[in-house]
């Protein structure tokens, strides 16, 4: 159902649709951490710790499948994620995926009933997400050794560890040079590494796209499910070859437009993830 190519008043009205489908999405992930928060934060007090985290990661996955499920209805989104539920319950498991855009957490969230994440330390004083992160158990990404330590402590019971190795969502098409942490983590905890390849068909909310800027719909979403590397010995030499892995797979799929072309063209086909 394209724009392009029909009576200007079937493009305006479309475009309306995309304006109001943006604010649907926005306004329904705001309404939903917003009404955790008040939950969140007590239990975070009163919960012994194993039952916060477990509570705190089922609402989270619950509560992000219900969001993408609205926006697949509502806002002309289509997720093809089925390949990441073999996953499950693989444990321990580190995730690593590459991070387009701001949905790329919530859309892999959504999957996985025990994961935590690695995030950026300023999301945890976050109105929105600070208090259901905190009950999670996620870990803010500011101490480096912090974050190893505690991923450990989660890979060793049991849970699955996501986190971006590109460290903040991608400027340098098709992947930010990566940083050492999969590869540390995984020597000192010697769990597995699996990559996730994220495919969007516009870069819908990454790094360049304006939060108020109107999507291009449909927005297509695809997660593959990549290569597992064992726990590696040489970390630099790992790192390398993960962003060389992503870059590979990424380049081929070649789906995202650059920044650029997406900013000199508002409205553009939709990518060629089918
Ligand atoms: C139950 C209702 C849900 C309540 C909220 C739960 C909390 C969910 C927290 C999700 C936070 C996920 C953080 C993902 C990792 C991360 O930190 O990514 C940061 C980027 O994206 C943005 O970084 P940047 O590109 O540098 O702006």
């Amino acid at each position: 159902m394209s724009a392009a190519g029909r009576h200007p008043l079937a493009r305006l009205a479309f475009a309306a649709y995309e304006v109001l489908a943006m604010g649907l999405g926005l306004g329904m992930l705001a309404a939903i951490c917003l009404a955790w928060t008040p939950l969140a934060l007590p239990l975070y007090l009163l919960l012994p710790r194993t039952w916060g985290r477990r509570v705190g990661r089922l609402a989270i996955m619950a509560s992000f499948r219900f969001y993408l499920w609205f926006l697949t209805v509502f806002c002309y989104c289509r997720f093809d994620l089925d390949e990441i539920d073999a996953l499950r319950r693989d444990a321990p498991l580190i995730v690593v995926a590459n991070h387009p855009s701001l949905l790329d957490a919530v859309i892999l969230l959504s999957r996985f009933p025990n994961m935590v994440c690695v995030m950026k330390a300023a999301l945890a004083d976050n109105l929105l997400f600070g208090a259901g992160a905190r009950l999670a158990r996620y870990i803010c990404n500011d101490v480096p050794l912090q974050v190893i330590l505690r991923a450990r402590e989660e890979l060793r019971d049991g849970g699955q560890l996501l986190l971006f190795p590109e460290g903040t969502r991608t400027t340098r098409w098709p992947v930010n040079p990566l940083v050492g942490s999969a590869g540390l983590i995984a020597g000192r905890s010697g769990a597995p590494v699996q990559a996730l390849l994220i495919e969007f068909s516009t870069p819908y909310l990454g790094k360049d796209w304006p939060l108020f800027r109107r999507p291009s719909l449909p927005l297509r979403v695809r997660v593959r499910v990549g290569r597992r590397f064992a726990p590696p010995k040489d970390v630099p030499v790992f790192t390398r070859e993960l962003e060389q892995y992503f870059r590979d797979e990424l380049s081929a799929a070649s789906v995202h437009e650059t920044s650029a072309e997406c900013a000199a063209q508002p409205a553009p086909a939709a990518g060629t993830i089918s």
